[in-house]
């Protein structure tokens, strides 16, 4: 039986990701990860993501795709796949998927049913459906799965996921905790718990997936029992261009239209003023000017009082939630996990987070920090300490590919 090829598309906040794999019917992942990066209008391929400044605003996501599909289907190291027609399935990453607890197959119900949850991720969900809207039209042959980052969540208990308000109406509008960022936990759970040579089922850890979006998780015998995020991505840690929690009344006194539908909306996204305030004009870009972590963390180190603000901001609301959770496990962590693009990068951010839980029992080796390497888990905890500190290479497209393969006949089959 020939190797057949699954492309996993990650839409983030701001970033497409793109990897490609190939699996044989047995549901094993075998030759890759020919795991490629995009830069649009750059041959090498390799490690280079597809920035969206490179592509035409109007038509973003279509024209990420065709660049996408362009790009993998003339990569001559890529023999598998020299036409649109050669993927047999495409994952989608959809931040938010509602009440769905496991990955679907896109028809147009599950579709419907998505687009009309596309106001609770404001940043997230138009965008993943424009793609598959385009793999449709561009891939007709391949079957379009739609994986959810809340899904890994479905276990977090009442207490935790119901918000304190009138639970008829609650109910009625689905108004509950979901939480985000699922594959790259459930990624995580399984990396961190096969390098320590445990049963996921057996793994306490806390671990904070840290990048444009940022949350934490608490996870306990494998499974999520509470993470940052709530209804929508807004809520919990501050990110790049998000406030994250703060008090819900504020928004009435930072605008007297916040109400009102924004001017940025387009018929996809409908979205207040004050969900663009707090979504798209505040985080990391409101307080320093600018998105990127790596430059924030480097200017506090100079000085710069702004950064160092924003800075001590992120290190205080970690803090916060590595502590609770730390309660929540009632002390028995195996490890601190630190993980997306400033979790993996950040050395000067993670030595300020661990500096300030050291009493919980967490150090760092400050050599290991400064070079965690490449491997997928990085030991950076300093001997002596009751608790590990960890740093994971996550990736959301090796996790959707991953179940896809395992699930891969059920998935074709209309739901
Ligand atoms: N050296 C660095 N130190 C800290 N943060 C960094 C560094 N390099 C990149 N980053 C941050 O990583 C973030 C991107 O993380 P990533 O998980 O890829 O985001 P997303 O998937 O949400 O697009 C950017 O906001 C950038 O600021
Ligand atoms: C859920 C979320 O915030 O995702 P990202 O960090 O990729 O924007
Ligand atoms: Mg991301």
């Amino acid at each position: 039986m020939s190797n057949k090829i699954i492309l996993a598309i990650n839409a983030g906040s701001s970033s497409v990701k793109t990897s490609v794999f190939s699996y044989t019917s047995g549901g094993r992942l075998t030759a890759p990860p020919a795991t490629l990066k995009y830069d649009r209008g750059d041959k090498h391929i390799k490690d280079k993501e597809l920035s969206e400044s490179d592509i035409d605003p109007k038509n973003a996501q279509e024209g990420a795709y065709e660049y996408i599909l362009k790009t993998l289907t003339e990569d001559e190291g890529l023999t598998e796949l020299k036409h649109a027609d050669d993927i047999e399935f495409v994952c989608h990453r959809v931040v938010h998927g509602g009440d769905y607890d496991k990955p679907v197959r896109m028809d147009k119900d599950t579709y419907e049913h998505l687009e009309a949850l596309s106001d609770l991720a404001p940043l997230h969900n138009a965008g993943a459906l424009e793609i598959v809207k385009a793999v449709h039209e561009k891939s007709p042959k391949a079957t379009n799965i739609a994986f959810f980052d809340n899904a890994f969540h479905q276990t977090l208990p009442a207490a935790t996921r119901t918000y304190a308000i009138d639970q008829d109406v609650a109910k009625k509008n689905k108004l509950r905790k979901y939480g985000f960022h699922g594959l790259s936990y459930a990624f995580i759970t399984s990396a961190v718990a096969s390098h320590l040579n445990k049963s996921a089922d057996d793994l306490n850890i806390i671990a904070l997936h840290l990048g444009s979006g940022a949350s934490a998780c608490c996870i306990q015998g494998g499974k999520s029992i509470d993470t940052s995020m709530g209804l929508t991505p807004l809520a919990g840690l501050p990110g790049a261009t998000r406030s994250g929690s703060l008090d819900p009344s504020l928004i009435f006194h930072f605008t007297h239209d916040a109400g009102k539908l924004s001017h940025g909306s387009s018929k996809d996204l409908h979205i207040t003023t004050a969900e663009e305030i707090l979504n798209k004009k505040s985080g990391w870009k409101a307080l320093t000017g600018t998105t990127d972590f790596g430059v924030i963390s480097k200017k506090a180190f100079e000085g710069d009082e702004k950064c160092k603000l924003a800075f001590d901001i992120f290190i205080n609301r970690i803090t916060d939630f590595v502590a609770a959770y730390y309660v929540k496990l009632g002390g028995k962590v195996d490890a601190l996990v630190f993980a997306g693009g400033i979790g993996e990068k950040g050395s000067q951010l993670r030595e300020a987070v661990v500096e300030k839980v050291a009493c919980l029992g967490f150090g760092l080796d400050a050599a290991k920090n400064a070079k965690p390497g490449e491997q997928v888990v990085v030991e950076i905890g300093k001997e002596g300490f009751n608790h590990k500190v960890l740093v994971c290479q996550t990736d959301e497209q090796t996790e959707m590919a991953r179940q896809c393969a395992i699930g891969a006949e059920q998935l074709k089959r209309p739901s």
